[in-house]
């Protein structure tokens, strides 16, 4: 009843927001200016003709004077050759080889990379061997040793390597941050950190046989969603290391034995504070038998010594979010931030835009605004790892191209 109550609000202040304050800004996301490019800009190539590239890298590097979307290569021609069509994007590479024919064009500077999580190493590798710098898709690999192994070819090959941790960019999730590391609420005594995609959503979303449900692919529901809440509960608290206690999966019907289609994870961070991580794709809906649609559950809460902050929406701030930070002596208050303090930034750029912007300053010798730690996405791998083995889950498999690397 409880649950119901709090997604009824959720459902009625997203409505009344949505039609208020933050349309405007929902509409503009995909109508930000083109901006003109400058003389030489950073060309990107994209490994795979992704269905989430358009989010995270084709319309933020629109309004990037900076960036250009240079090349596509996927597996099949056709499909390569379509998609840079409807995308405007100048090249394409198609068939068996394609991926190690845009990593060899002299022509691209760095690659992204969206493909399965199972294929995140062995391309990353490939990609910085050739010389380019790497954006590359969350979670970086799918074991700890993968992910050491990146960062280290990247940095002594001299390249910016990236993680997509995109919302960490975003001035709202650094305002959250602030507010909790700065003191106004002492230490942090519990975190709870969710995402949950409703039932009804997933269905229409993902196919049967989408790259999160195999195990093969590197799938599970930790590795995809449950990235959000793990990597954030690390953000805020700036902890380099933490231990999983406790961990409860929820099965996949279709390979209940190794693929999570939710998982409840209890975390024990520094200083005896605790963390309650929570990610879903078939979280059900309210009403009769959780018939009723809801909307997806994206929520960090932290109860401090001298009160509580509330983070909803921290994955897509640039559509919907707020702060509430309320103490126990002093009255609540809200904050939405879309801009940095300085004022740098736009209301109307993405996650993934703020996201662009850091990573062409860092490849550009500039100071991103904000950068994550070297061993951010190592402690994250390494956190996923422990999850599934305290739920009684295989790890995720390592890649054929690291054991072969690393056979003797
Ligand atoms: N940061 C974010 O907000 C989001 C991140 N992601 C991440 O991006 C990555 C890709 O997700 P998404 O775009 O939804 O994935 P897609 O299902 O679109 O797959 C991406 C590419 O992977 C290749 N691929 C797909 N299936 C297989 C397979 N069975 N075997 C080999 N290759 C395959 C295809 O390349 P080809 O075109 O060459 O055939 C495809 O274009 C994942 O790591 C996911 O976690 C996803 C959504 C949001
Ligand atoms: O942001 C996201 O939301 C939906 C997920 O499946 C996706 O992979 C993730 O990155």
């Amino acid at each position: 009843m409880e649950g119901e109550r709090e997604l009824r609000e959720v459902f009625a202040s997203y409505c009344a927001t949505a039609v208020s304050e933050r349309a405007t800004l929902t509409f503009n996301l995909g109508n930000l200016p083109v901006a003109a490019k400058a003389e030489a800009p950073l060309r990107f190539g994209i490994l795979g003709a992704a269905r989430v590239a358009p989010v995270t890298l084709i319309t933020p590097a629109e309004s990037h004077p900076d960036v250009v979307v240079a090349a596509v290569a996927a597996r099949d021609r056709a499909k390569a050759a379509k998609y840079a069509k409807y995308y405007d994007i100048g090249k394409f590479y198609g068939g068996p080889d394609a991926y190690q024919e845009l990593i060899d064009d002299l022509e691209i500077d760095a690659v992204y990379i969206a493909l399965p999580n199972i294929f995140h190493y062995e391309w990353a590798f490939k990609a910085l061997s050739g010389g380019k710098h790497v954006l590359i898709e969350k979670p970086i690999t799918d074991t700890e040793a993968e992910a050491a192994a990146l960062i280290t070819l990247a940095e002594q090959k001299g390249l910016v390597l990236l993680e997509v941790n995109h919302y960490c960019f975003h001035p709202a999730a650094q305002r959250a941050r602030e507010v909790v590391r700065s003191g106004e609420l002492g230490k942090i005594k519990s975190i709870i950190g969710e995402y949950a995609v409703p039932n009804l959503l997933a269905l229409l979303v993902f196919e049967k046989n989408d790259i999160r449900f195999q195990y093969a692919l590197g799938g599970g529901s930790m590795m995809d969603v449950g990235v959000y809440p793990l990597s954030a509960i690390l953000y805020l608290t700036g902890a380099d290391a933490l231990k999983v206690t406790r961990a409860a999966a929820i099965p996949h019907p279709a390979d209940p034995a190794r693929i999570d289609h939710g998982m409840r994870a209890t975390l024990a961070l520094l200083d005896g504070a605790t963390a309650e991580l929570y990610c879903d794709y078939r979280m059900p809906g309210w009403g009769p038998c959780g018939l009723l649609p809801c909307l997806p559950k994206v929520l960090l809460l932290l109860d401090m010594e001298g009160g509580t902050v509330e983070f909803f929406g921290f994955t897509m701030p640039q559509i919907y979010h707020y702060i509430q930070v309320t103490p126990r002596r002093r009255p609540q208050r809200t904050e939405k931030v879309y801009r940095h303090a300085d004022g740098t930034g736009d209301g109307r750029w993405s996650s993934y835009r703020y996201q662009l912007e850091a990573f062409v300053d860092k490849v550009r010798g500039r100071t991103p605004q904000y950068w994550p730690s070297r061993e951010d996405s190592v402690n994250q791998m390494r956190a996923i790892c422990q999850v599934y083995g305290k739920a009684g889950m295989p790890a995720r498999p390592a890649s054929s191209f690291f054991v072969e690397q690393n056979s003797t």
